[in-house]
């Protein structure tokens, strides 16, 4: 560990972040009903420009008047390189209330981006006297976030979470896909027997959002999978996030959500193992030995911090 250590990650549920179209209000009530930890009205790319005031006003009246549970809800702006995204924050914090508890910001490709946005929210904030401070949470989805994503992570204190946005990040990038996340039928390796085996496109990306996540202390989150008709396709997305470290994963339809909470649930059985590990090393620490034999392989001091960060999810959770 670094001199300077890493701080402690948001502690929240954010297994699932369930996303509905501002311009569809028949549908927040069914959001609010769902199993999501995360609700995400969205203001951006699923709004038609027509109709972007009226689903501000959609959006501004369901947070006052929906109960919302113990859920973190948040909004989607849209991108600071639109006409749209000054309203957004000035209408949301000035007449929202405190049920909203963060906004999240598209495309940010610079910590400035951030700045700007802090700048306006402090502003607001400040006229209206609002008590309860803003988070912000953030999605990576140009070739500019990817180059700059750890000094956008240190960029303000406001920030909790950040996901992928595996469709602008590949037209960004000038991927050659039309798919939103998961299996790319032309990244591929050969085996000498000539059998393909399929690659990850989406690593390189996830495992840079991670690492600027964990040093800052923010939530690293896997976004939208498109296809919402192939579960097996989402769970192995899914899974290979929570591999590398991420906490959750968008649900762009009711479908997903109950695959996303499976996936970032720690099962009984990790739970229990990482619970024995924990237990082994401390037999361990009693007979003064800091390394130990489970299951025939070895553990020792930084098996016990892999087993807290299941057993702390676990708790986290109340799974
Ligand atoms: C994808 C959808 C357009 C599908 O909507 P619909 O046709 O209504 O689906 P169904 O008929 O299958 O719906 C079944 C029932 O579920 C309700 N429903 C539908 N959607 C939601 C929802 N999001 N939350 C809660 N409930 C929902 C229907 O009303 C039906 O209910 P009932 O009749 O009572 O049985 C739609 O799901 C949708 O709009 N999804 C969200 C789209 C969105 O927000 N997209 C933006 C995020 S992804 C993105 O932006 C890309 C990213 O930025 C990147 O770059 O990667
Ligand atoms: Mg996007």
């Amino acid at each position: 560990m670094s001199f300077r250590l890493q701080p402690p990650t948001t502690a929240r549920p954010n297994r699932c972040q369930l996303f509905g179209p501002g311009s569809r209000p028949e549908i927040f009530p069914k959001m609010a009903a769902s199993k999501a930890d995360v609700i995400n009205l969205d203001l951006e790319d699923s709004v038609a420009p027509k109709d972007k005031p009226a689903a501000r006003a959609n959006i501004i009246q369901a947070i006052q008047t929906i109960d919302w549970g113990n859920k973190t809800v948040s909004v989607r702006i849209n991108g600071l390189d639109t006409p749209y995204w000054y309203k957004d924050v000035v209408e949301l914090v000035e007449q929202a209330g405190d049920r909203l508890d963060q906004i999240m910001i598209p495309k940010v490709g610079c910590p400035e981006d951030l700045y700007a946005v802090d700048a306006l929210v402090t502003a607001a904030e400040t006229h209206i006297g609002r008590s309860k401070s803003l988070d912000f949470e953030i999605i990576i989805e140009s070739a500019a976030g990817f180059a700059n994503v750890n000094v956008i992570a240190a960029a303000t204190p406001r920030l909790k979470a950040m996901s992928l946005g595996a469709a602008d990040f590949a037209a960004s990038m000038g991927m050659a896909t039309t798919g939103i996340g998961g299996t790319q039928d032309n990244y591929y390796m050969l085996s000498p027997d000539g059998s393909q085996h399929y690659s990850d496109p989406w690593h390189g990306v996830t495992a840079a959002i991670v690492a600027a996540c964990r040093t800052h202390g923010i939530l690293p989150v896997d976004g939208p999978f498109g296809d919402f008709s192939d579960d097996e396709g989402f769970r192995a997305q899914a899974r290979r996030s929570a591999t590398l470290g991420m906490v959750g994963k968008w649900a762009i339809h009711p479908k997903q959500i109950a695959l996303a909470n499976e996936v970032f649930t720690p099962s009984d059985a990790q739970v229990a193992e990482a619970r024995e590990i924990l237990a082994a090393m401390s037999e361990a620490d009693k007979a003064g030995q800091g390394a130990a034999v489970y299951k025939g392989r070895l553990i020792d001091l930084a098996s016990i911090r892999q087993a807290e960060v299941i057993v702390k999810q676990s708790e986290l959770i109340g799974a």
